[in-house]
């Protein structure tokens, strides 16, 4: 029987790229989004492509939706082996202009998200055989500091502590928990970031991608099939004595 992946936010941009990835593995692929019509728009091209896959939607905000989810996908193909956190957003703004309502949203999605998503797929993943994967969206603002990021960056601050403390208590049951840490990846985030700058620092549009781009030593921005690559490591039985680890993926803009 074919492994099973779950996605959120596989509509689009990186989660649709480590779907697509995935899919090539030869999991079952089951994309999450809150955005449905997308959703099902990804899921029937993939079913094109030959892949076993439904779309479901979801808010990862949403402990029940994140439950309801694991249920689905291990209804439609038995079991849920791989469970990946992809689904964030993001805010520009200077520390001193974060709302309370903007920083609740934020956390909302990409930490409590997180966590749900970690629950509903431990519960599952519990019941099965086999070594379960939870892997999660970090991001090099994650590890380091992202001028006009503060909010986002805290957040995927707390991704990494996360990861580290799920990978602990998750261990006993065979289930291994590790991140991915994205630079600079050309999908709809970056494009509402750029704009958010073009206020912030009297920016062209384009120039802050721009900028950011020119900084990476591999010189090139990043693609969600270079992230995808990484994803399908931490898949795979070959990543099986890895976790609570958070990986760059960035093309060098963070070296330790
Ligand atoms: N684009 C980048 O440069 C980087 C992105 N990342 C992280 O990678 C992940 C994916 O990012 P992108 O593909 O760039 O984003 P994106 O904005 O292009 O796509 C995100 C997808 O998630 C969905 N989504 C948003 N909120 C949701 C919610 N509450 N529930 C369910 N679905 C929701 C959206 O509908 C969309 O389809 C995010 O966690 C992001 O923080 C990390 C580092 C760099
Ligand atoms: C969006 C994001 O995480 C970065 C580092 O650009």
């Amino acid at each position: 029987m074919s492994k099973t992946a779950v996605i959120t936010g596989g509509a689009q941009g990186i989660g649709k790229g480590i779907a697509q990835r995935l899919g090539n593995d030869g999991f079952n692929i089951v994309i999450s989004d809150m955005n449905i019509d997308l959703a099902n728009e990804t899921a029937e091209e993939f079913k094109r492509n030959g892949f076993e896959t439904i779309a479901v939607e979801g808010n990862v905000s949403n402990q029940d939706d994140q439950f309801a989810l694991v249920s689905k996908a291990a209804e439609q193909f038995g079991s849920v082996d791989v469970f990946v956190n992809n689904a964030g957003i993001d805010q520009v703004e200077a520390i001193e202009d974060i709302t309370p309502d903007n920083l609740n949203k934020i956390f909302n999605v990409n930490v409590n998200g997180t966590v749900y998503g970690t629950q509903a797929a431990a519960k599952q993943m519990k019941k099965q055989d086999g070594i379960g994967k939870i892997i999660n969206a970090c991001s090099i603002a994650g590890k380091t500091a992202f001028e006009l990021l503060g909010a986002y960056s805290a957040t995927k601050f707390a991704v990494n502590g996360l990861t580290q403390v799920s990978a602990k208590e998750l261990a006993q049951f065979d289930i291994t928990v590790n991140a991915y840490c994205p630079g600079i990846v050309g999908t709809s985030m970056w494009d509402r970031i750029d704009a958010g700058m073009v206020d912030y620092k009297g920016l062209e549009p384009g120039q802050a991608w721009e900028q950011q781009v020119n900084s990476i030593p591999l010189q090139r921005s990043q693609t969600p099939e270079d992230v995808a690559n990484l994803v399908s490591y931490l898949a795979s039985s070959d990543s099986d004595y890895m976790t609570g680890q958070a990986i760059n993926i960035d093309g060098g803009i963070e070296v330790h």
